[in-house]
């Protein structure tokens, strides 16, 4: 595929410098992180409640009450559109990834949280799945990871140019990854070929590599050729 495709729209999505969580963009996705925050309580409560059924139907009647309060204003679907609002609005246009990511989204519920930074030649990860993402008992779902490591290496491209395409990912579990606790991910650019970057990330929990995964992803035809030291402004 491709020919059809439009430039790949990365300019706005940077890696972090510090292991320190960022803060939001204004005062209105701060308030988005505290609902979504209220939201994972909620998801958690109701997983892990021994709540009467009677209980459950009255939050839930609540809870769609709410919803359509929030719902009745303006809609916006998609980081594109948001993005172009902002610009539209002749504000700065903010790097929306890291609030709307469904891996690392502050500002969405169904996001682990996930935090991801650059130290050197390596992007490194901090993520504390819950009892939202069980798998095997008491351990993350496979799928859970999969989404992760796809994040973090596409994320990691940053160090050397434009963000592509998931084409391969090849994991392999080497044991259970426990939840509620803090897990740890590296990832690297091993090589590039062409519009191909292979890269490598681990899973890691206490001292242990849970998981590790190999990735190609492929830029677009339209992107900027890779290997700038300093992508960011490489590309802007
Ligand atoms: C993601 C971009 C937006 C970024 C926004 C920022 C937010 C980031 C958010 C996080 C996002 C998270 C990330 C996500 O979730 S990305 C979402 C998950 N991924 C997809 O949906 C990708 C679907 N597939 C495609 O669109 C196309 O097949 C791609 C673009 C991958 C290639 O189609 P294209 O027409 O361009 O390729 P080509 O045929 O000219 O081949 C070119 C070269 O590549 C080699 N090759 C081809 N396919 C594969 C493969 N599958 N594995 C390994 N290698 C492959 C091929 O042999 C050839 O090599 P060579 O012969 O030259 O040696």
């Amino acid at each position: 595929m491709s020919n059809h495709h439009s430039p790949v729209d990365d300019h706005q999505v940077r890696i972090s410098d510090s292991p320190e969580i960022p803060p939001a963009i204004n005062d209105n996705w701060q308030a988005r992180r505290e609902l979504a925050d209220a939201l994972r309580r909620l998801n958690m409560a109701m997983l892990t409640a021994d709540a009467p059924t009677g209980q459950l139907r009255a939050v839930a009647a609540v809870v769609h009450t709410e919803a359509a309060r929030i719902e009745a204003n303006e809609r916006v679907y998609g980081r594109k559109a948001l993005s172009n609002l902002y610009t539209s609005r002749q504000q700065q246009n903010p790097d929306l990834l890291h609030e709307m990511s469904p891996a690392s989204g502050w500002s969405n519920a169904v996001a682990p949280g996930m935090h991801i930074w650059r130290e050197g030649e390596r992007v490194h990860a901090r993520v504390t799945p819950d009892w939202s993402h069980e798998g095997p008992f008491g351990h993350l779902h496979g799928g859970v990871i999969a989404l992760l490591f796809d994040h973090v290496l596409s994320i990691g491209q940053r160090m050397v140019g434009s963000i592509g395409h998931t084409g391969t990912l090849t994991i392999r579990y080497h044991r259970p990854t426990p939840i509620n606790k803090p897990l740890r991910m590296v990832a690297d650019v091993k090589r590039i070929e062409g519009r191909k970057k292979f890269m490598a990330a681990e899973l890691w929990a206490d001292n242990a590599c849970t998981a590790s995964c190999e990735g190609i992803f492929i830029a677009s035809r339209n992107a900027l050729p890779p290997a700038s030291p300093e992508p960011d402004k490489a590309d802007t």
